[in-house]
Parts: C-alpha cells; sequence; structure tokens
C-alpha cells in the first residue's frame, strides 16, 4: 500500500506532462507575480505558498520548496495571462485523482473487512465541492547551489502525512525517501508514470494503527546535476468529507474523536504558524 509500483497513468501520462509544464511555467515567474495568487490564510488553502512559509518542523532549517494548492473547497484567482493552461491542468488532474481514489478506497473498505464496500468512500462523497477539502499541491523544488543550503536543511523534511491518503507523482529526478517499518529510509525510482500510494494519519486513526501513516522526506541530493536541476511533484491529499468524525473504527479510545474540519484547522494552525485560524 505505501508504494503502487506499476505504471498505473497510461492515457494520464499526457495530463501529468501538462501540469508538469504548467507548474515550471508558472514557479519561473518572478516572486511579486507569484505573489498575487498566494495562499491567504487559515482554512483557506488555494494558491501560492513560497518557500518557508510552511513550516514542518520548526526546529529544523525551513523546507526548500515551493508549492501551489487547489481545493475545489476554496475556491481562489488563477494566473490565467500569465499560464493560460494552469487552471485547467490543475482540474483535470484534481478529477483523476478523485476518481482513482475512490477506487482505492473501496478496494480499502474491502480488505479492512468492512460488509459495504463503499464504506470509506461514503466519507468523501463532496470531493470536487464546498465540503471536502481534499487537495492537490504541484511542488517546485529549485535548483540548489552549494552556498544557499544550511547544515540540516531538506528539500522536504521528514513528516508523515495527516491526511487519509497521498496520490503522489515525482518528476524524473526522483528524490523520494519512504520509511519501513524498520526505521529504514528506501528511496523510490523516479518515473514520472508511477503513481506511488502514501498511508496518511488520519487512516492511521479510522485503522487504530493497523495501517501506520508512512513517514517521507526529500533530501538535498548528492549528485551535483540533481542538485542543480529543479525537481517537481505533484501531490493529492485525500481527506474527508467536513463533517465526518475521525475516530478508531473498531471503537477503541487510542484516539479522540474529531471532526474532519476541525482535524484540518487544527494541522494547519500547526504549519502556517505566523497566521490564526
Ligand atoms: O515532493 C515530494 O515528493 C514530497 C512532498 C510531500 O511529502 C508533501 O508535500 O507532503
Ligand atoms: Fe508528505
Amino acid at each position: 500500500m505505501q508504494k503502487c509500483g506499476s505504471r498505473a497513468l497510461g492515457q494520464g501520462a499526457r495530463m501529468i506532462t501538462e501540469i508538469f509544464n504548467n507548474s515550471k511555467h508558472f514557479f519561473e515567474l518572478g516572486e511579486s507575480d507569484k505573489s498575487k495568487y498566494s495562499r491567504t490564510n487559515g482554512l483557506r488553502n488555494h494558491g501560492y505558498v513560497c518557500i518557508g512559509r510552511e513550516r514542518l518542523d520548526p526546529s529544523r532549517p525551513i523546507d526548500l520548496k515551493g508549492a501551489f494548492n487547489y481545493t475545489p473547497m476554496d475556491p481562489g484567482e488563477w494566473p490565467t495571462e500569465e499560464v493560460p493552461g494552469m487552471k485547467e491542468s490543475f482540474t483535470n488532474l484534481y478529477n483523476s485523482f478523485r476518481l482513482l481514489s475512490y477506487n482505492v478506497l473501496d478496494v480499502l473498505s474491502l480488505a479492512l473487512g468492512f460488509e459495504d464496500r463503499h464504506f470509506f468512500r461514503n466519507y468523501h462523497k463532496g470531493m470536487g465541492g464546498t465540503e471536502n477539502p481534499s487537495t492537490l499541491r504541484a511542488l517546485h523544488y529549485p535548483p540548489l547551489p552549494e552556498t544557499d543550503v544550511k547544515q540540516g536543511q531538506l528539500r522536504c523534511t521528514e513528516h508523515v502525512d495527516h491526511r487519509v491518503l497521498t496520490f503522489l507523482v515525482q518528476d524524473q529526478n526522483g528524490g523520494l525517501e519512504v520509511c519501513n517499518r524498520d526505521g529504514k529510509y528506501i528511496r523510490l525510482k523516479p518515473d514520472p508514470e508511477c503513481i506511488c500510494i502514501i498511508i496518511g494519519n488520519i487512516l492511521q486513526r479510522f485503522t487504530s494503527d493497523k495501517l501506520l501513516a508512512t513517514k517521507h522526506r526529500v533530501r538535498i541530493p548528492e549528485d551535483d546535476v540533481l542538485k542543480q536541476s529543479t525537481r517537481q511533484s505533484q501531490a493529492f491529499f485525500l481527506h474527508p468529507d467536513n463533517d465526518v468524525i475521525i475516530r478508531c473504527l473498531d471503537g477503541n479510545d487510542a484516539y479522540e474523536p474529531i471532526s474532519s474540519i476541525d482535524y484540518l484547522a487544527w494541522r494547519f494552525n500547526k504549519y502556517f504558524k505566523e497566521e490564526t485560524i
């Protein structure tokens, strides 16, 4: 489940190429142009997140990554003049991941022994509308000259995702590493036609730790060519509908029940320290 290693995209490969091209074009704009489309505040998650704005671990140097978020829950501004195809490529890929995630949720329901094979799908019925915060995020890691990198700095600090599942496609430069149950990081073979599926903390809570959220990270490459290359990835973060209660489904009390929207607010409050929700 941690890694779906098959060439899963088929026809979708063109969609992936388009979103990589459009994202690259956007991130190559000047900072003042990009910041016109900045993510606003609190729970409103649409838009550009510049390097350093989000902190996964405040005790470490900032991650050397930028992002652009899209969620139909928060309609926002698009750079339609600067990057004409950007909105369409995001909405297309969002929809494909939405459909794919329903199939994966059905498999999960069966695998976990629920009689209703749509058990988990029913928690995500609002996807694509204003009652579900699932988000597509284009990540952009700029080339790194030697002098810019601090001791202990990463492109993306090790963390778990606070969602149900993350579907992730990385470019040919690779760099994503996932931690196995022995605590050893495994580097995933870069293949822009493979989708990596990462278990998030909400699924861990639903399953009372039967499925564990997978730690992952992106280090600064040792290879000079990779270090001086841009890295890109596209991540789809699957989240339950706002009113779903996240709780241990076997009835045990390992985690306090919390609504999906409150859980999201709690996480954003931690990651976007400078803001209040
Ligand atoms: O860019 C990647 O490969 C990882 C990004 C990631 O883990 C995240 O945004 O949560
Ligand atoms: Fe992540």
